[in-house]
Order: C-alpha cells, then structure tokens, then sequence
C-alpha cells in the first residue's frame, strides 16, 4: 500500500478565505489540532505578509514537533530570509517556494518571459536551499501551463535543490483526466523526478477538488495538499477530510493510506470552524451535520435494521458520537416508536398509531418538531384513557377584534357520541372559548387557574396550557399542548372534565367487579 503525505494548508490557504482572519493564538491553537489528526506537513502561515503572521508561524514552528512545519514564500529573497527566520526552530524546517508558470500568470501578473521564470526559480530554489534541508517548489497555475515548459522547469528546480514538486489547479480549472494525465506527463518526462515527490494542490471553482486529488493520487502523486472543511480562496480548496475518508472507503480501489487520525476529523473541523467563522454547509460530506442524519422514514427503517443500508461511513470513524434520526415531515412508524422509547414510552399498537398521527399532524404546522414537542404528544397519548367515554372537541372558530366582543363557536361530540354545538361570548378569545364548553358540557364547571408556557423556543414553538377546574365540586387537573394557544387552551380545558368522568367511569367500573 503506497504512502500519501498530507499537506494542510488551512492556516495559509484556507485563512486566505475572504473574510477570515486568524491571531496568533487561535492559529496556534488550530495547529495543535492538525498535529494530533496526524498530518505530515502543516503550512502555518506566509511569514512575510505580515508581523502577526510571522510570529503566529514562528510560535508554531518552535512549538509542533510531531510534524513538519512550513511556510510560504514569494520567489525572492526577503520573503526566503524572513520565512527562514520563522521557521528555522522547528523540527524539520521546510519551505514552500511558488511561481507561476501559466502563460496568463507569467504574461500579465508578474510581467516575466518564460526563461526569466526558470531563472527566477533556479536561483531562488538554490538560495532557500542554503538555509532550509526541505523546500517544495509550486508552478503556480501549472494546470493552465504549457506541459513541456513545466518539464522544463521542473528539472531545473530539482536540480537546484527541490524535493517536492507540487503542481497546483490554482484556480480550480481542471478535470480529473486531465489532471492526472498532467502528472503522468511529468513522470515520464522529468528525467530526474525520481529525486522529488510530486505534490497536487486543487481548488474547487468547478466542485472538483477531490476528485482532482485523487485522480492525481492514481497517477503518482504522494503528497496531497488541501484544508479541513475545504476553506480557502473563492470557492476553496480540496477538503482533506473528504480525500482521507474516500481513500479508506473505498480501499477496495484505492491502494493508498494517509497517517490521518480519522477519529480526529470532527473534533478538528468543529475548531476550524468555531475559530474561522466558516460554518461548515449542514450537507457537506463526512463533516456536515446532516451527513448521519436520516430523516426519511424508507432509510430510518433501514438503518434501524441495518445502518449499512444507508450509511458507508460509520460515525465513530470521523469521530462522531452516533447517527441522528430527525423526525420529521418524511418519518415513518419504525423510527417514531425508536424515538417513543428512547424517551421511555411504551406505547401499544393503538396509542403508537394516534401519537404517531399527532406527530404527523404536528410536522404539516413546524418546521422542526422537537424532541420536547414529542415528550408533549407521547405524555398525552401514554396518559389518554382510550376506552373512556369523552368530550372530544371536533372543530372551533374564535372571532376576535378590538372593537368587538370575542365569540367562540364549538363544535363538540359529547361522551355518548352526539355532537353539539354553541357559541357564546367572554372578555378575550380564551373565555369566550371557556363559556361556550361550559354550555356545553353537561357539569358545573368552575376555571380556578390557568397557566400557559411554551415548549422550546422560536416562533413556531408548541403552547402549552395547564388548567385547575372543578368538575360538578370535583377539583380536576388538565393540559394540552398545541402550535395554537387557543386550541391548547381549549383542549386542556376538555382534558381536565375528561379526567374526572374517567374517575366516575373507573368507580362505576370498579364497582361493577365487586
Ligand atoms: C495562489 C496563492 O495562493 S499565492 C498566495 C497568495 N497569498 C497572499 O497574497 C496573502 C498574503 N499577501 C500579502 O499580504 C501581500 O500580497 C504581500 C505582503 C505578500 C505583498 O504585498 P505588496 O508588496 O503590497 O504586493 P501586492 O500584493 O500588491 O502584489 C504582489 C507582488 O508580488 C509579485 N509576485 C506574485 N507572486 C510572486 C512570486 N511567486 N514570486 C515573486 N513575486 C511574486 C507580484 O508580481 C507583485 O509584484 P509587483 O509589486 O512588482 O507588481
Ligand atoms: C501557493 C500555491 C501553492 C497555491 O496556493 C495555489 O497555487 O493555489
Ligand atoms: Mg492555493
């Protein structure tokens, strides 16, 4: 099995991202992270951009030993002799040397002929080699260089010292043929490369930074370069977390390992994220929250027979706790009665199906129904007594306005099966609604307290009414919960006389057994 390095550049690359920027104590802290995933390389930083950066590679270079610290620079001396000031107390001090080879590049940004170029590299490359026992050279834009020109150069670079040469899609325009042919191109073209490790590097403008790598894995690369959580320039860079977790997915055809903690990934994308303020896309492979989340009922029963129906990576792998069922608009029954247990209901087949009915119900109303919403829905069902006789209520209306006085209008089925309906009037909409079920109800019903709270937060939280009557001098208790406060308040009311006909119900039934 053939060895790929792994080179992460979050703290270069991916801190290039637009709107992102690191101090030196969260860069520190990040780099603590991608030492203990395990990455051979970390490129902490391009010490002559700034002081901040400086110091934040230096820091880094002098406190990371489990991996080789570099940094960037332009192909020029100050850059090389401020890069080596800031690296050169770390284990293994290593240097990350770029120049464009494209035509655009070469034409128009650095205003350079072709022979100037290699020039250029040469005798930068032999400068930094004075200093640093490592030093990569990058083509930058090499996918949109002419090939021989790259053949070209890269034997010079090798020859005046460079051990690594990456060739990097920099502005994400290549193909995963095309890429990979390029790098067959330059093995068989390079006389000495056997003397360097060819390194990629890809963007992801056209969504093909992965499959870029490992396209250029395949065809001899060994060192794979790219950031957690995908961060960097535009559209970013190849997710290195992603590459690892498909190298050893798919180990059935792909014959190559990385030194990458797998278990570490999640732990290192959440830091990178939080410090970053790049929210990582809640569909983004192996890390994003939704990638063990199920929510469909057809793949909640799968996985609950079988996780491998639906899920190729196991959570623990990347570090994740365990999958998550979402219960929601798409779930079915098997997941529904997993989640009542979880929560400690045991539901018969009837209670399950009317609780799973009210979820059902709920999920047309919420967004999210949250797992308080269904403790709600399950204590109601688990508490309803079936085979009772009850007041159930079918349908209401409130008419509210300032001007005039709250009517309700109900529409009721009474406890021997006939439906009745009234309205009447009260001070505000939840009186009105009380008057009118007193006139409908076949008791002397008294309201002594009424509570309302909400479960869970947002607009679209559940309203929950707690209410104290008494039933015909009886004291009762009842509650209810739903997205509208009226129909709870409704509801709760109906509750509390249920349960006390349920108390006369079990007493004459009770009575009956003597
Ligand atoms: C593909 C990549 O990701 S490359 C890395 C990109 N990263 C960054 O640019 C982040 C850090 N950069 C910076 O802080 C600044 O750009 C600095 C400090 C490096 C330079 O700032 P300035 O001196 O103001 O120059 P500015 O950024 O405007 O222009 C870049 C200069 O570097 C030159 N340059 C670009 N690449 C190279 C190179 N590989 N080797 C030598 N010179 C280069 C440009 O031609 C231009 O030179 P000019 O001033 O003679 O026209
Ligand atoms: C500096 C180089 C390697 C780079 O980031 C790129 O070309 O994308
Ligand atoms: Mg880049």
């Amino acid at each position: 099995m053939a060895h790929v390095n792994v080179f992460d550049t979050t703290l270069r690359d991916g801190e290039q991202s637009a709107g992102v920027n690191l101090n030196r104590l969260e860069k520190l802290e990040i780099a603590k992270q991608l030492e203990r995933l395990g990455v051979d390389i970390m490129e902490a930083g391009f010490p002559a951009s700034s002081q901040g950066d400086f110091d934040a590679v230096k820091e880094i270079a002098d406190t990371v030993r489990g991996c080789s610290v570099t940094g960037l620079a332009r192909a020029n001396k100050r850059d090389i002799d401020i890069a080596w000031e800031a690296l050169k107390g770390g284990a293994e001090p290593r240097l990350h040397i770029f120049l464009a080879t494209s035509p655009i590049h070469m034409t128009h940004k650095l205003k350079k002929t072709p022979e100037e170029i290699v020039e250029t590299a040469v005798e930068m490359v032999a400068y930094a080699k004075e200093k640093f026992p490592h030093v990569q050279w990058s083509a930058e834009d090499a996918s949109r260089s002419d090939l021989d020109f790259l053949v070209h150069i890269i034997e010079k670079v090798i020859d005046a010292g460079a051990t690594v040469i990456n060739l990097p899609d920099t502005v994400g325009y290549t193909t995963p043929d095309e890429y990979g042919k390029m790098f067959q191109y330059v093995k068989e073209h390079v006389p000495n490369i056997d003397k360097a490790i060819l390194s990629a590097h890809c963007h992801d403008d056209l969504g093909m930074a992965v499959s870029n790598s490992i396209s250029a894995i395949e065809h001899g690369v060994r060192q794979i370069e790219g950031t957690i959580n995908g961060i960097g320039e535009r559209a970013g860079n190849a997710a290195l977390e992603e590459i690892a977790v498909a190298l050893q997915i798919r180990k059935d055809r792909y014959d190559y390992q990385t030194n990458l903690v797998l278990n570490e990934i999640k732990r290192t994308s959440d830091l990178v994220s939080r410090l970053t303020g790049m929210m990582v896309p809640g569909n983004k492979a192996v890390v994003g929250r939704n990638a063990f989340a199920h929510e469909s009922g057809i793949h909640q029963d799968g996985v609950l027979k079988e996780a491998s129906t639906y899920e190729i990576i196991t959570p623990a792998m990347v570090g994740i706790d365990s999958n998550r069922m979402v219960l929601g608009k798409h779930s079915g029954r098997h997941a529904f009665k997993q989640k009542a247990q979880e929560l400690g209901f045991e539901l018969n087949e009837s209670k399950l199906k009317e609780a799973f009915e009210s979820f059902k119900n709920l999920t047309g109303k919420k967004k999210e129904v949250t797992e308080d919403d269904l403790f709600a829905i399950l204590t109601d069902t688990q508490t309803e007594n079936e085979d009772q006789p009850k007041y159930e209520m079918k349908a209401f209306q409130v008419q509210y306005g300032s001007i005039n006085r709250p009517t309700a209008t109900v529409l009721l089925t009474r406890p021997d099966g006939e439906e009745v309906e009234k309205a009447n009037t009260g001070e505000g909409s939840v009186e009105a609604i009380y008057n009118t079920l007193d006139d409908l109800i076949d008791a002397d019903v008294h309201l002594q307290d009424y509570q309302l709270s909400s479960i869970g937060k947002g607009r679209d939280a559940l309203a929950e009414v707690h209410v104290q009557l008494t039933v015909n001098g009886v004291k009762a208790s009842g509650r209810a919960a739903d997205q509208d406060v009226l129909e709870a308040s409704a509801n709760a009311f109906i509750n509390a006389v249920n349960r006390t006909l349920n108390r006369q119900y079990k007493d004459s039934y009770q009575q009956v057994q003597v």
